[in-house]
């Protein structure tokens, strides 16, 4: 990936810590990130067993391009500092802090990874972080909570304990997250880092996957959390251009550099002023059809 190009964010796979399969596995469905899971699908009895099967596997298995993400224990669990340490050791890219609730608790985390970073020789700000917005409390301070690292890759909303802290459940329709996928949308752009919609846990309703990613595409988010591989290329079809889309991200791109060679930022395509916004619809456009191999090296569109 070039210096600058931001990096896709679609598809954020949960993967059990305690399970040995599934964790040496994880690279081959083509995941954009892959999470590691230390907290809620890792009973009580496996925390340790968890922490040291996914640290073994971070220094032996090979999981190509995808950006490797760990969600650790609470801050208030006895699991939690070992957590941090053992990852940050291990090289991860990512550590994910569930159940985020104020910009201290991302701060105590930047200082607790800075600190282990020292201890074992990594590059001081090499680990980025991210935050799970997990309740009521969460989602009124995620503006806070988006912009409290530099550090900071993303936030993503976690529907499944928001739902129980706001006292209802999850419905097909999704009105119960509106507010909460709205706040974590906008606290994630206004801080520039990136939004990821909640899981959707019920395997066997394609129909339902497919309605609410297309629902969260459309709001802006830039991709969602998975807990299966099942759903990984369903994502993946929802983010693609179309032809069309590629064509014309291909003639702006095109046409504001020949415009930049005459000194000039705008320009009119077709009757359509071209400026910055249009640009930068058009490179994330192009990022998203090169993920899926829709154009070639230049950029041209590969017809099927
Ligand atoms: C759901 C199910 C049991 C279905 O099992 P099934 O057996 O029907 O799956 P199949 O499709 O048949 O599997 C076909 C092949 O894929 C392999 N495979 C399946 N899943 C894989 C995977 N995840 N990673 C790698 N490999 C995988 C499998 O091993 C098999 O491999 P093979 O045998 O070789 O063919 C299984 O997927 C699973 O355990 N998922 C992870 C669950 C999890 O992590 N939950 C915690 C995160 S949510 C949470 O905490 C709430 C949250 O906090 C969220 C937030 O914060 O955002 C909030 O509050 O909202
Ligand atoms: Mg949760």
């Amino acid at each position: 990936m070039a210096e600058n190009e931001e990096r896709l964010r679609r598809t954020m796979m949960f993967v059990p810590g305690n399970n040995p399969a599934m964790v040496k596995d994880a690279g081959i469905y083509g995941a954009d990130s892959i999470m590691f899971d230390l907290e809620d699908s890792v009973s009580l009895s496996e925390k340790d067993a968890a922490r040291v099967l996914v640290y073994e596997a971070l220094q032996t298995q090979d999981y190509g391009n995808a950006e490797l993400v760990v969600r650790v224990n609470g801050q208030d669990t006895e699991f939690y500092a070992n957590d941090v340490k053992a990852m940050v050791k291990a090289g991860i890219d990512v550590i994910r802090l569930p159940k985020a609730e104020s910009a201290d608790m991302v701060k105590q985390l930047e200082t607790d990874i800075l600190a282990a970073e020292k201890e074992f020789g990594r590059e001081e700000g090499s680990t980025h972080l991210m935050a799970a917005i997990e309740s009521a409390k969460g989602v009124l301070n995620a503006p806070q909570i988006a912009a409290a690292s530099d550090r900071m890759i993303g936030i993503a909303l976690s529907a499944e304990d928001y739902t129980t802290d706001m006292k209802t459940h999850r419905y097909p329709d999704g009105a119960e997250l509106e507010f909460a996928r709205n706040m974590v949308l906008h606290a994630a752009r206004a801080a520039g880092v990136a939004a990821f919609d909640t899981v959707f846990t019920n395997m066997d309703d394609t129909e339902g996957f497919y309605r609410e990613t297309e629902y969260i595409h459309q709001l802006g988010f830039d991709g969602k959390s998975l807990v299966n591989p099942r759903q990984i290329e369903m994502v993946n079809k929802v983010y693609e251009p179309t032809e069309k889309e590629v064509l014309n991200a291909k003639n702006v791109i095109n046409a504001i550099e020949e415009a930049r060679l005459k000194g000039s930022g705008v320009i009119s395509m077709n009757g359509q002023m071209v400026d910055r916004p249009v640009v930068l619809r058009a490179q994330r456009v192009m990022r998203l059809a090169k993920a899926s191999n829709l154009v070639d090296e230049e950029g041209n569109y590969i017809e099927k």
